[in-house]
């Protein structure tokens, strides 16, 4: 099923409400900016210029909360999963981005999937007789279920906690050997969750406030991994996560020395989730999707 990407921007919209010069989802972030040095290995992966060893290019990075409500506190529920937007600043001027959010997986396998369910969840009101059009929903799609009930605890930072891009890629190298991957952004400092209690009184800008502080102290560094798949894996259906035993290949550090401020301070920023230079391909139809729907976002949100 063809989907207007005006038509999944008004479907988010349904579920969050409309909210002036924001995101239609993932509408409160904060920008920080740095660095992205290439591994020895990336190479033999892709020729895309910033995966050759020796690259360093700048990026500006964007952590945000899942919502589609700019005002939405950071130990709100609807805060998870957190995003990760990346944004590289290639030698030849142009831009490629990686956009992930922190958990391995999407409530479902397409975007026509995902329009039936934003509107399922924008039509079931707590008294909307049962069972909701989301109940029916979530009968028929026990991977979306799954997705919504997870536990997603609040993490002590935005730099601890993994980020996954989810849609696949097709990376060639330069003998034209080609791999499909997946993407996840690896903290340098690791995993670390509050305890309910604490993040029933943490304050509601604690993560963006915590980042600012953490940045100030010294630089915050993540891994950007390729997971490898295997013959038989999935390439277009981000619902399934590929097994935790797949091949793991490091593309390179992610350094972020300064914060850029807010999003007040970066209206003009979008990340596009099928910008690639030549050596990377998305393998994910659902890619184009998204490239079409943030561009839609993007021009609501600076009219
Ligand atoms: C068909 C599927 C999807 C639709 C319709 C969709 C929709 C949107 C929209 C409308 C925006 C706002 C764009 C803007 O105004 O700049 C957005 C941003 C975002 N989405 Fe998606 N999305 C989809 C899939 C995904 C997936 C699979 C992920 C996780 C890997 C994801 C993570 C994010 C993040 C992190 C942002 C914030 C980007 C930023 O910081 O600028 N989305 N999405």
């Amino acid at each position: 099923e063809e989907v207007p990407p005006e038509a999944m921007v008004d479907a988010v919209n349904g579920v969050f409400g409309v909210h002036q010069g924001a995101r239609a989802v993932h509408a409160k972030g904060t920008v920080l900016t740095g660095t992205f040095a290439a591994s020895p290995e990336a190479a033999a992966l892709t020729t895309a210029p910033h995966l050759q060893a020796g690259s360093t290019v700048p990026v500006t990075v964007r952590f945000s909360n899942f919502a589609g409500i700019p005002t939405i506190a950071d130990n709100d529920g609807l805060a998870s999963p957190r995003g990760l937007a990346l944004k590289f600043k290639l030698a030849d001027g142009s831009e490629t981005d990686i956009v992930a959010h922190s958990f391995n997986g999407f409530p479902v396998a397409t975007t026509g999937e995902f329009r039936q369910l934003l509107i399922a969840l924008g039509t079931s009101k707590p008294d909307t007789p049962k069972p909701t059009p989301l109940d029916t929903f979530l009968g028929d799609h026990p991977i979306a279920k799954t997705f919504l009930t997870a536990a997603k605890p609040n993490p002590v930072s935005f730099a601890s906690l993994p980020y996954y891009a989810v849609n696949a890629f097709k990376l060639t190298n330069k003998d034209g050997k080609a791999a499909f991957v997946r993407y996840q952004i690896v903290p340098a400092g690791g995993e670390h969750y509050l305890s309910d209690a604490d993040a029933k009184a943490a304050a509601a800008s604690y993560l963006s406030d915590e980042i600012k502080k953490r940045v100030g102290e010294g630089p915050v560094a993540f891994t950007l991994v390729a997971q490898i798949a295997d013959a038989g894996d999935k390439v277009d259906d981000p619902s399934i996560a590929w097994p935790a035993d797949r091949k793991t290949v490091p593309l390179g550090t992610i350094t972020l020395t300064k914060s850029a401020g807010d999003d007040a301070a970066n209206k003009e920023l979008v990340f596009m989730p099928n910008a690639v230079p030549a050596g990377i391909e998305a393998a994910d139809p659902m890619i184009a999707d998204r490239g079409a729907v943030y561009a839609a976002s993007f021009a609501r949100r600076n009219p």
